[in-house]
């Protein structure tokens, strides 16, 4: 069960502070010296699971979006709810080796690791507009190669979205300098 809360949280300033509430630092996971922001009690709590959704809704429909790319594994839980919400089709952009046919794959590191990531080369259609959704920004490893897999595929990324920055690891940074036109949308940032 989740913390009580007073009052209903539903806008602006109480949404944020509820879903800063319910996400859990875990020192040392998944190696030692990593401080792991745990997202499910979010998503065990319909009220801050579903005021983020509505956050990035409006996210969508300030940036004219067409599709929604989600990041394996916490990306597609937040990303397919916000798609279905907006009335716009979910992509999902897996780690190597999921995804079958044909596909664009870019390998890139992460805070604590490196990994690959891979698009269907059909996923897309030319010049459509596409919002790339994740929980977490950290160094940007991943949402870089989740944009450039984007654009192999000629579809246009339109903004990066993220329920939390860890602005300390520079992710916001790196992302400017790789693309610099590119916005980048946090609800929270610590
Ligand atoms: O900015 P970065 O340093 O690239 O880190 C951010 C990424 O790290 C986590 O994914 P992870 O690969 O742990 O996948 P998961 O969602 O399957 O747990 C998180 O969900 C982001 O996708
Ligand atoms: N510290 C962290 N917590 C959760 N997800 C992450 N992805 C990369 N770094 C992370």
């Amino acid at each position: 069960m989740s913390t009580p809360l007073p009052a209903a949280a539903r806008n602006g300033a109480d949404a944020a502070a509820l879903w800063r509430a319910r996400i859990r630092d875990v020192p040392d996971h998944p190696r030692p010296g990593v401080v792991f922001k745990d997202i499910t009690p979010l998503l065990a709590d319909a009220e801050a699971f579903g005021t983020a959704v509505e956050a990035f809704a409006d996210i969508v429909a300030r940036h004219d979006v067409q599709a929604v790319l989600g990041l394996e594994a916490r990306g597609f839980i937040l990303g397919a709810p916000v798609a279905l919400r907006t009335g716009i089709g979910f992509v999902p952009a897996r780690k190597a080796g999921k995804l079958p046919g044909p596909v664009h794959r870019e390998a890139y590191q992460l805070e604590y690791g490196t990994a690959e990531v891979e698009v269907q080369h059909d996923a897309l259609a030319p010049g459509q507009r596409v919002l790339v959704l994740d929980d977490v920004l950290a160094t940007g490893g991943t949402a870089g190669a989740a944009i450039r897999l984007v654009r192999r595929c000629g579809a246009e990324p339109v903004a990066f979205a993220v329920l939390l920055e860890l602005g300390f690891l520079g992710g916001r940074e790196r992302l400017a300098a790789d693309f610099p036109d590119l916005p980048v949308e946090a609800l929270l940032t610590s």
